[in-house]
């Protein structure tokens, strides 16, 4: 089995997976996605979009989500750095609900934030972060919530480094969600 899957604890459909590190005197090769195994784990595996961005260590993005009838599942990875990762679950219905996830990842560990999920990292190192998305991007879709929401229970460095756009995004409470 190239992965070894499992669940959060408590956010049963965030799952964390891990890749068998095949190394050798060359270097070393992974498998990142595998359509099948995904879908037994209850992954959902048909993505429409791959993005790769880099950000410098401090950098902090988020929490991005796009609102129906696009929501995005998102299956991200690191290929060199360390991020904490985090996903916030806005299903109104969800037992969950406005309850997060955080994780560091690095080359060699995955992390799926389903749909109806709000979704952040901060870079601990300089980092590239490649992640799959289950809808295309569609910007007139694109919302998020403010980085230092109280309601979310989450706290960030005071150094953080963010975009002129993310300092614009509203609080959880000014959302209209339907999710
Ligand atoms: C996300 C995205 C952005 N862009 C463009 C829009 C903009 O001009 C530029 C930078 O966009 P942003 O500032 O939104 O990039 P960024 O802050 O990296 O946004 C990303 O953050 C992480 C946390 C996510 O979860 C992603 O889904 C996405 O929202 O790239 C695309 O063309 N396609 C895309 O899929």
């Amino acid at each position: 089995m190239p992965f070894e899957i499992t669940d959060d604890p408590i956010i049963k459909d965030v799952k964390l997976v891990n890749s068998k590190k095949f190394d050798d005197n060359r270097g070393f090769f992974e498998e990142v996605y595998r359509e099948k195994i995904l879908e037994d784990f209850n992954i959902q595996n048909k993505f429409s979009q791959v993005n790769l961005s880099f950000s410098k260590k401090n950098v902090f993005r988020g929490f991005h989500f796009q609102l129906n009838p696009e929501l995005q599942g998102k299956l991200i990875t690191v290929i060199s750095g360390k991020i904490i990762d985090y996903g916030i679950d806005l299903r109104k219905d969800s037992k969950s609900f406005k309850c997060h996830v955080e994780y560091e990842i690095t080359s060699g560990k995955m992390i799926y934030i389903p749909e109806g999920f709000a979704h952040g990292f901060l870079a601990l190192e300089d980092s590239y972060v490649l992640y799959l998305t289950t809808n295309e991007f569609n910007q007139s879709l694109d919302s998020g919530i403010r980085y230092d929401d109280k309601e979310l229970n989450i706290s960030l460095p005071d150094n953080i480094i963010i975009s002129e756009k993310d300092k614009k995004l509203k609080h959880l409470n000014e959302l209209a969600l339907d999710f």
